[in-house]
């Protein structure tokens, strides 16, 4: 399979202290990632290299074949999709606008750029394969959080990325919308199943069933990697967040709880 990034052994150091140590990752085409660890393990550091927003201070970092350090950054960036919850967008634009700026990368309109049917087309199929069909013409102001985060998916697709990057996309949002959310990120995978996903999350309960591998990271570290089955195991994930963990999988979907003194055979 088509391999979209490869990290070798990457360290960052950011005012003299190391933030990722001896970190490797390879992700290709089709492939799925969970990115876990607790606050400050190093994981949004992981997806700015990813993404192709900073160097690594060691090692080398390859994104779409192209080595950071060797390439223009924003060039490159153009090709890989990054939904960032802190999108900084205050103007009353409608959803299929918000979408459409994902061809001009920017947060408005440009003034005299103007959309092909083609692409007014391919706006509107991510916008229903997101769920938001009946919400084309709301405004920015009037949606909830949860359709927020499915337009940045919707829109950081539009240039048709190979790598779609989502940092805690299910962060703040109720039941009903993270449900929403996961089910839009299952619909996405079957409709463009070339597509590379990294997600971070520190919830379990966040990851889609669709997930195909797992990092866990600690203290800017890699714990344990591979397919997701193998690395997300009550052990493996209790030594990440350093605590005694239950994990059980339903349907595909995991659910994670303490161990308790006397349970489980503990
Ligand atoms: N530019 C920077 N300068 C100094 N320290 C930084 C910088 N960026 C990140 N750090 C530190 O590096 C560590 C890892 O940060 P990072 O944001 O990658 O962690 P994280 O796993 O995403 O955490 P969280 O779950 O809290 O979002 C943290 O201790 C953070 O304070």
């Amino acid at each position: 399979m088509t391999e979209v990034l490869r990290a070798e052994d990457v360290h960052v150091v950011r005012d003299g202290r190391p933030i990722l140590q001896e970190v490797s990752l390879t992700v290709r085409a089709g492939e799925h990632w969970a990115l876990l660890g607790a606050n400050g393990a190093g994981k949004s550091t992981l997806l700015s290299l990813c993404g192709a927003l900073v160097h690594p201070t060691r090692g080398t970092v390859e994104v779409l074949g192209r080595r950071l350090g060797r390439v223009d950054l924003r060039e490159l960036r153009a090709h890989v999709g990054h939904v960032d919850p802190r999108h900084p967008l205050t103007a009353p634009l409608r959803v299929r606008d918000i979408v459409l700026t994902g061809l001009t990368n920017s947060v408005a309109p440009l003034p005299r750029w103007r959309p092909t049917q083609g692409q007014r087309d391919r706006a509107a199929r991510l916008i229903g394969t997101l769920g938001l069909a009946d919400l084309g013409d709301a405004r920015w102001p009037t949606l909830s959080q949860g359709q927020r985060g499915r337009t940045l998916i919707a829109r950081a697709l539009m240039p048709e990325p190979r790598l779609l990057l989502l940092d805690e996309p299910a962060t703040g949002l109720d039941l009903p919308g993270r449900e929403r959310l996961i089910e839009a990120l299952g619909a996405l995978r079957r409709e463009h199943p070339a597509l590379a996903t990294v997600l971070v999350t520190h919830h379990l309960e966040e990851l889609p069933a669709g997930t195909t591998h797992a990092m866990l990271l600690r203290e800017g570290r890699v714990l344990a990697q591979g397919p997701a089955s193998y690395v997300l195991t009550g052990d493996q994930v209790g030594k990440c967040f350093d605590l005694p963990l239950v994990l059980e999988r339903h349907d595909g979907r995991w659910t994670v709880r303490i161990r308790r003194r006397g349970q489980d055979g503990a």
